[in-house]
């Protein structure tokens, strides 16, 4: 969640407010640069997480780690309540912006008199479907197990389809469970709702009004979009770009599909051969970013079918490592992206006016493929419920569809109608015009 963090900064910044960015070194030293007018307002403050026996030495993001040691992380999270304190008892600040994670801030920031908000990276349609804090934090009778999960909550009273496969609360299971003395992701999220002065939104009443209302109401406090946060092209010249950029430029205008699943899913290898096969079958040539390890920790193995790279050799890129994902989804080869529904994403390829082919993995990403869906903005790739399978053919049908057959048409058009809506500046200003009113009323 660093970078949508970094992006609020640098637009409070740009407004003349100082920021404190508090995070771990390892973090701090993995953003992107910001731009120098900015950064005599923005003071990157590094704090260490305790030594856990859980986790490698420099593990510091989820990324870092398997998904069954992320808890781990939360738990070391837990223990920089001190320094944290610390920190705003001697700096004081008008108010302290956290993540869900870090749920106890908003209690200690009342304490030594600062006032606190949660900023999510997760849109309206993902918080309002968890429910008010306290069904968050304690469970609903209506909403026992995975079929109480996949309704319409009681509390959404608008039409909806949205709603997670069965598949993705069962991958799940690690974070909306307390495990050990973790408690589980829904607990931190009500708590930290509850313990805030506002809650400041990655979203826009343009995008989602009926969702931001319900959380007005769920919440029972401000609840203020921050606006979709752009992204903006990073400065500097890495030397994969300029090898990415050679490929690119060979390819024809709107010809490549952008395969990638943010900064920390990684496939099982059922779901990496089916999606290297579809991808072959399909025909179109595609820029592949596989994450295919987590950490030195991470011993699951997996690997492309036999082949699969000669096979595709010259059509198709598998990159293996970070790669500047705005910068190719902005060459003019690019012409869709097959992703995992992570927000920065959807934003990335919408502000450009591409087209989206949705294959969500856990339940956040699974309520905004969903929501997508049901407003016509994206496609998802067919999955069987219960277990998450799916076919090559799927995938392959799936991008044709969205990339280049008649039928599919409309995605296209209507990834071109809403780069106003995510990538207009005027937009986001507006927005953050709002948000700094309401931080300094
Ligand atoms: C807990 C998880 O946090 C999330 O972030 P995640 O990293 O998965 O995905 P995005 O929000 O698309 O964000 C990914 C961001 O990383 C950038 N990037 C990624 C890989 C790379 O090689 N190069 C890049 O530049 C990309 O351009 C985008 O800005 C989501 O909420 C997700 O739903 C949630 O489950």
């Amino acid at each position: 969640h660093l970078i949508p963090f970094l992006e609020l900064a640098k637009l409070l910044a740009s407004k003349g407010h100082k920021i404190s960015f508090i995070s771990t070194p390892r973090n701090i030293d993995r953003l992107p640069q910001i731009p120098q007018t900015l950064t005599p307002l923005i003071n990157f403050i590094k704090i260490n997480l305790p030594k856990s026996q859980n986790l490698p030495d420099d593990a510091q993001s989820t990324k870092d780690v398997p998904f069954d040691k992320v808890r781990y992380l939360k738990l070391a999270c837990d223990a920089l309540r001190s320094p944290i304190s610390d920190f705003l008892k001697t700096c004081s600040p008008n108010w302290v912006i956290s993540d869900f994670v870090t749920y106890w801030l908003g209690p200690v920031a009342a304490e030594h008199g600062v006032q606190s908000a949660y900023f999510s990276v997760f849109p309206a349609v993902v918080l309002g479907f968890l429910g008010s804090p306290e069904v968050a934090m304690c469970g609903d009778d209506s909403r026992a197990g995975v079929e109480g999960f996949v309704k319409r909550p009681k509390w959404v009273l608008f039409e909806s389809e949205v709603r997670p496969g069965r598949f993705q609360l069962t991958r799940g299971y690690e974070n909306f469970n307390a495990i050990d003395e973790n408690v589980s992701d829904a607990f931190r999220l009500g708590a930290a709702v509850n313990g805030v002065d506002a809650v400041i939104v990655r979203s826009s009443y343009g995008f989602e009004p009926e969702w931001l209302s319900l959380l007005t109401e769920l919440y029972r406090k401000p609840v203020i979009p921050a606006g979709l946060l752009p992204s903006t092209v990073a400065t500097g010249h890495d030397a994969c770009w300029l090898e990415t950029k050679r490929w690119l430029d060979t390819c024809e205008n709107g010809s490549v599909v952008y395969v990638g699943f943010g900064t920390e899913t990684k496939p099982s290898q059922y779901e990496l051969t089916q999606l290297a096969l579809g991808l072959e079958m399909c025909g179109l040539p595609f820029y592949w970013v596989l994450i295919d390890q987590r950490g030195p920790l991470d011993d699951e193995v997996i690997e492309l079918p036999r082949g699969f790279e000669e096979r595709t050799r010259g059509r198709g890129v598998v990159c293996r490592r970070w790669a500047p994902q705005f910068k190719i989804l902005s060459h003019d080869s690019v012409g869709g992206l097959l992703i995992h529904s992570g927000m920065s994403s959807v934003v990335e390829g919408f502000q450009l006016g591409k087209p989206l082919v949705l294959l969500p993995f856990l339940v956040d990403q699974g309520l905004i493929a969903s929501y997508l869906v049901e407003k016509k903005m994206g496609y998802m790739i067919a999955r069987e419920d219960s277990d998450g399978s799916f076919s090559p053919e799927s995938v392959a049908d799936s991008l044709s569809l969205v990339m280049v057959r008649e039928e599919g048409r409309m995605y296209r058009e209507k990834a071109k109608e809403m780069m106003g809506l995510f990538g207009g500046r005027d937009v986001q200003d507006k927005c953050v015009d709002e948000l700094v009113h309401f931080l300094t009323k």
